[in-house]
């Protein structure tokens, strides 16, 4: 399988969100993702600008759903989303709601470890119960939280072989990866690569990051794109 490049756009406004898209689309960026603070900035209205630009490019709206999982996923997919996120640690039936709208809806469910007691055993259970994708996430809260504190950052590498060898679904990992390590990721079996901070977005401010971004990003997904996952 040939590895997917996604873009986070954890931007705070359309504009900025569309501009980087379109130059990540040039760059050769395959999936767009409608960040966590781009939806609450813009809501709904933000992944509708992404799918009325972009009308045939993959877009995973990244709203992290704990609750009402049916009605969320109804209004991401209405709105343009092919990919929605539900959160390990939602109820049970939430993930349940999320799994049948993304059935009802034509919506990709992607599920994310962050914050499970036992990452490798939440991907296990976000795929049993009919999950289509795992992502193994290291929040920013903690990240940034551990690093205050001067101790080692966890990092989504960390397990992520573990989390691969226990699902048969495809896996992302996600969280403070730098640009070497994200492109390493098809070697550990997990083909789809996301790129956010810091060679994207000023994690900071939430911002587009300084510097030649289009020429950076193709490189990149020329890197990934050659490699190969099993
Ligand atoms: O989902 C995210 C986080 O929970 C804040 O909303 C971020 O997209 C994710 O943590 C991104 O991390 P980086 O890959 O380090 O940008």
């Amino acid at each position: 399988m040939r590895p997917i490049v996604q873009i986070s756009l954890d931007l705070t406004n359309i504009d900025e969100a569309l501009d980087t898209a379109r130059l990540a689309m040039r760059a050769g960026v395959d999936w767009l993702e409608a960040g966590t603070p781009l939806i609450l900035a813009e809501g709904l209205h933000g992944v509708r600008a992404l799918r009325e630009a972009f009308p045939s490019t993959p877009i995973v709206a990244d709203l992290k759903t704990m609750d009402g999982g049916y009605l969320e996923v109804e209004m991401m997919a209405k709105a343009g989303a092919t990919h929605v996120v539900v959160m390990a640690r939602a109820h049970e039936e939430t993930i349940r709601c999320v799994v049948k709208a993304g059935a009802d809806f034509g919506c990709k469910v992607m599920g994310d470890n962050m914050v499970c007691d036992d990452m490798v055993a939440g991907a296990k259970w976000l795929e049993d119960l009919g999950c289509d994708f795992v992502i193994h996430h290291i929040g920013y809260d903690e990240r940034r939280g551990i690093a205050a504190r001067g101790q080692r950052m966890p990092s989504p590498l960390d397990q992520l072989r573990q989390v691969v060898d226990a699902v048969k679904i495809p896996v992302q990992a996600v969280g403070g990866l730098s640009l070497e390590q994200a492109i390493e990721c098809p070697k550990y079996g997990a083909p789809l690569v996301v790129l956010g901070a810091p060679l994207t977005i000023d994690a900071d401010a939430f911002k587009t990051a300084d510097g030649d971004l289009e020429a950076s990003l193709r490189m990149i997904c020329d890197a990934v794109h050659s490699q190969d996952v099993g």
